[in-house]
C-alpha cells in the first residue's frame, strides 16, 4: 500500500464512524444554515488577472515534514494571509496525518473574508455535505485517490452545495481523467502523494495537457517569488503554498514577499 492508499483507508474508517454519529439529513440542515459560499474560483481568477492568485494554506504538520509550525493559530494566520494579499485560504482538516481539525477551518474562515478550501481526503459524498456545514467554500478532489464514478459523484454534490472544486492531478493520465469532470479549476501537485517527492517541473510539464478554459494552480514545493515567476513563464499564475509561509515568523510579510518579490 502506498502512502495515499493508506491515508484514504484510514479516512474511510473515520468517515464510517462520523456517518454513524450524524445523519446526512442533519448535515444538510446545518449546511442550509451556513453563510453562502464565497466564490473560491472567482476570487482566485480575479486576483491572478492582475498579479498572482495565491491559495495560502493553514498547515500545522505533514507526513513528510512532521511539525511545521509550533506556534499554530489558525484564525491569526487567516488574517495574516489576507493582509499579505492571498486570494483564498486552504485549511487542512485531516487529523491523523496533518494534525488538522475542522475547528481550524471554522476559525480561519470566520476570522477573514477570504473563501476557504477544505483540504482533506474526500472519499465519500457525505464529506461534501459536512464540508459545507462547516462553512467550506471549496473542496478538493484528488484524482489519484478516486475512481471516475466517485469523482463525478463528489463533484456533483459539491456543485449542488454551491461550492467550487479544486481537482488535483499529478501526471498526464490524471489530467485526462480530470478533463472528464465539469470543474475547470485544476491543481497540479508537484508532490507525488504516493512517494512524497516534490518537483516544480511537474507543473511545467502538464500545462499543455490542461483542458481548455482551465484555471491552473501550481501546488506544493513553492517557496519564493522566483518559483512563482518560473511557473508563470509556462502560463500558471495561481499557486497553493503552505509550508514555506507557515515556517516564517512574520506570515504577513512572507506572503507579501512571495507575491511581490
Ligand atoms: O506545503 P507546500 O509544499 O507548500 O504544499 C501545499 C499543498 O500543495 C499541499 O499541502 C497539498 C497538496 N495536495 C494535498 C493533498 C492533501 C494534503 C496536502 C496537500
Amino acid at each position: 500500500m502506498n502512502k495515499l492508499e493508506e491515508i484514504c483507508a484510514v479516512k474511510r474508517g473515520e468517515v464510517a464512524e462520523r456517518k454513524a454519529a450524524i445523519s446526512l439529513t442533519e448535515l444538510e440542515q446545518c449546511a442550509t444554515e451556513q453563510t453562502r459560499p464565497r466564490g473560491f474560483r472567482a476570487a482566485l481568477e480575479a486576483r491572478s488577472a492582475a498579479g498572482f492568485g495565491l491559495i495560502a494554506e493553514i498547515k500545522k504538520a505533514s507526513p513528510s515534514k512532521g511539525l511545521i509550525r509550533e506556534d499554530f493559530r489558525p484564525a491569526e494566520h487567516a488574517k495574516q494571509y489576507e493582509l499579505g494579499g492571498a486570494a483564498c485560504l486552504s485549511v487542512l482538516t485531516d487529523a491523523p496525518y496533518f494534525q488538522g481539525h475542522e475547528d481550524y477551518l471554522v476559525a480561519a474562515r470566520s476570522a477573514c473574508s477570504l473563501p476557504a478550501l477544505r483540504k482533506d481526503f474526500m472519499v465519500d459524498t457525505w464529506q461534501v455535505a459536512e464540508s459545507r456545514a462547516l462553512g467550506a467554500d471549496a473542496i478538493l478532489i484528488i484524482v489519484a485517490a478516486l475512481e471516475d464514478g466517485q469523482m463525478a459523484e463528489i463533484e456533483h454534490a459539491a456543485i449542488e452545495h454551491g461550492m467550487d472544486v479544486l481537482v488535483e492531478v499529478h501526471d498526464e493520465a490524471e489530467m485526462e481523467r480530470a478533463a472528464n469532470l465539469k470543474s475547470r479549476l485544476i491543481g497540479v501537485n508537484n508532490r507525488d502523494l504516493k512517494r512524497f517527492v516534490t518537483d516544480l517541473a511537474v507543473t511545467e510539464r502538464l500545462v499543455p495537457f490542461a483542458p481548455e478554459g482551465s484555471l491552473l494552480v501550481g501546488e506544493s514545493g513553492i517557496s519564493s517569488h522566483e518559483d512563482c515567476q518560473r511557473l508563470a513563464k509556462s502560463g500558471v499564475r495561481c499557486f497553493l503554498v503552505g509550508e514555506s509561509l507557515m515556517r516564517q515568523e512574520d506570515v504577513t510579510a512572507a506572503t507579501l514577499t512571495l507575491l511581490e518579490g
